[in-house]
């Protein structure tokens, strides 16, 4: 049998060694055929990149994972990776690795492998793996591998994906230079950040509504479905520096567990750019625009153009930008991004695919915004987050000093409703400053900031009104004759 064996070997090497391709390819033709009705064995591919590579393959994702509880146990060289919470690992098959499963008396082989095209001569592409999974069984269970098998393996691989999954922080890399295929387009590192809602200082009934937003959308899926409408929703989180607005994002990625893409506008080359990141986002995400005010100068585009158009030569350049064409070409080479991009982006067709996303903006200045970016549809819930009132102080003193009552309450609810002090402010005064500071010196020095700033408003309020003052006097000096008082009253 093994000489046998081996003559064949040999003879076969001779033959594809110089038979010529086109025989070749025949005879192999006719010969799996052949073999095709005593070989008993079926096989399924399952590769991880399919169609025109634009996202990967959630068949093949979900396989993995549920591969990596079986392969655990049997396989034996694994790949590991972190898990949640970065406090264990999880392991998954490596490649060219086999494992067996079983599934109601049937036997069903895996198999990890990769096959690698060469690299093209002339092109910056480097050479390409193809990864894939491949399972074999006896073709008596082929109704049974085919139905029931692989909708269990899909079902309870997603399952694990959800359970090991951890949270990421994406960002649009910079760096990225080659579109090759393996490179995406974000990149990550794991998302830890602690901001939860019951530790906001916002009121109460705000906050609630806030969250009953969040997981009403999230357990929308049917609804958004049945009204014909992408699963999506946008925020618009304004208000001055410092009042939670980031913070509240991480919070809402902590409620509903979902990963944050932080998109950093200026760094994305062109429209077409701006697509390819929406693409590569995944489905429970959150796409963040941080002071969209002033990423791009997005808003001014309408108004220039008409303020140009004034100017007889300019007049004919304008004709032909329409909002799709960019301003910003000619301040801004680093990014052609314009503002019909960012609508399609955040409300065009591309934007339904994955589902399950919330857009979120935030600015200091509302606006300053176009309006066809903010209206409903676009974002839908417009949140203010304003300055710091008593019932918010209340939420950070419990935080910060574990105290719920107290008698210095009094003073800073009465000083909180004459002046004007943002969370932030408030919290770092909250914050002991040595090992021995104690609740009431806490309380004491956030007393005297409120006092202090409250000083300060009532001086700029006095200096103002002085400059005004000033400005009447000059204007009754300048135009005598109409020394009464309506000019006075007109100029106030
Ligand atoms: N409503 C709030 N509840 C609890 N902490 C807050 C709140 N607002 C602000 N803070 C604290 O103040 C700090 C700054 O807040 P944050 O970064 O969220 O402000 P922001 O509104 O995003 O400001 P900016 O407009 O400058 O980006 C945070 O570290 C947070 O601890
Ligand atoms: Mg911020």
């Amino acid at each position: 049998m093994g000489s046998t064996l081996a003559s064949f070997m040999f003879v076969w090497a001779i033959i594809r060694q110089y038979c010529p391709y086109e025989v070749r390819r025949y005879f192999e033709k006719y010969t799996h055929r052949f073999m095709g009705f005593f070989y008993p064995y079926i096989k399924i591919s399952i590769h991880e990149f399919t169609g025109s590579r634009l996202k990967r393959s959630e068949a093949y994702a979900a396989v993995e994972a549920y591969l990596s509880v079986n392969s655990s146990k049997s396989a034996k060289r694994l790949k590991a990776e972190m898990g949640r919470d970065s406090n264990n690992l999880v392991l998954s098959m490596d490649e060219h690795e086999r494992v067996t499963d079983e599934f109601q008396g049937a036997k069903i082989w895996w198999l990890s492998s990769k096959v690698v095209s060469p690299a093209r001569s002339m092109s910056y592409y480097p050479e390409q793996e193809k990864r894939y999974y491949r399972l074999t069984f006896h073709k008596q269970y082929r109704e049974m591998i085919t139905g029931a098998y692989l909708e269990h393996v899909l079902s309870e691989g997603k399952e694990i994906k959800a359970r090991n999954r951890q949270r990421k922080l994406y960002t649009n890399s910079p760096g990225y230079k080659w579109p090759s295929y393996k490179q995406t387009m974000w990149s990550h590192i794991v998302f830890e950040h602690p901001a939860r809602f019951e530790t906001m200082a916002l009121e109460p009934e705000k906050k609630q509504e806030i969250i009953e937003d969040l997981v009403t959308f999230s357990k929308s899926k049917d609804f958004y479905a049945r009204i014909g409408k992408a699963w999506k929703r946008g925020y618009l989180l304004y208000g001055p520096p410092g009042t939670g607005k980031s913070t509240m994002i991480a919070a809402m990625a902590n409620l509903l567990n979902y990963d944050v893409y932080d998109l950093e506008l200026t760094a994305v080359k062109d429209n077409t750019e701006l697509r390819k990141l929406l693409i590569e986002t995944t489905s429970k995400s959150i796409i963040v625009i941080e002071d969209i005010d002033c990423s791009l100068d997005l808003t001014g585009q309408r108004k220039k153009k008409s303020e140009k158009s004034s100017d007889d030569e300019k007049e004919k350049l304008d004709k032909g930008i329409s909002r799709k064409e960019p301003k910003e070409e000619s301040n801004n080479s680093s990014s052609k991004v314009t503002l019909s991009g960012l609508l399609n982006f955040i409300d065009g067709l591309w934007s339904a695919c994955g589902g399950e996303r919330l857009i979120v903006f935030t600015t200091n200045y509302i606006e300053k915004l176009d309006p066809a970016l903010i209206r409903r549809g676009r974002m839908d819930k417009h949140i203010e987050l304003s300055y710091c009132n008593f019932m918010a102080f209340k939420v950070l003193a419990n935080n910060y000093l574990k105290v719920e009552n107290h008698p210095m309450f009094d003073i800073i609810q009465r000083l909180m409703e004459e002046t004007n002090m943002t969370p932030a402010d408030v919290a770092e005064n909250l914050m002991p400053k040595s090992l021995s500071d104690d609740v009431d010196k806490c309380l004491s020095s956030l007393i005297q900031a409120l006092q202090e700033t409250k000083e300060e408003a009532e001086k700029k309020k006095a200096e103002e009104s002085k400059e005004d003052d000033e400005l009447i006097k000059e204007n009754v000096a300048a135009d005598p004759k109409d020394n009464n008082k309506e000019t006075e009253k007109e100029i106030l």
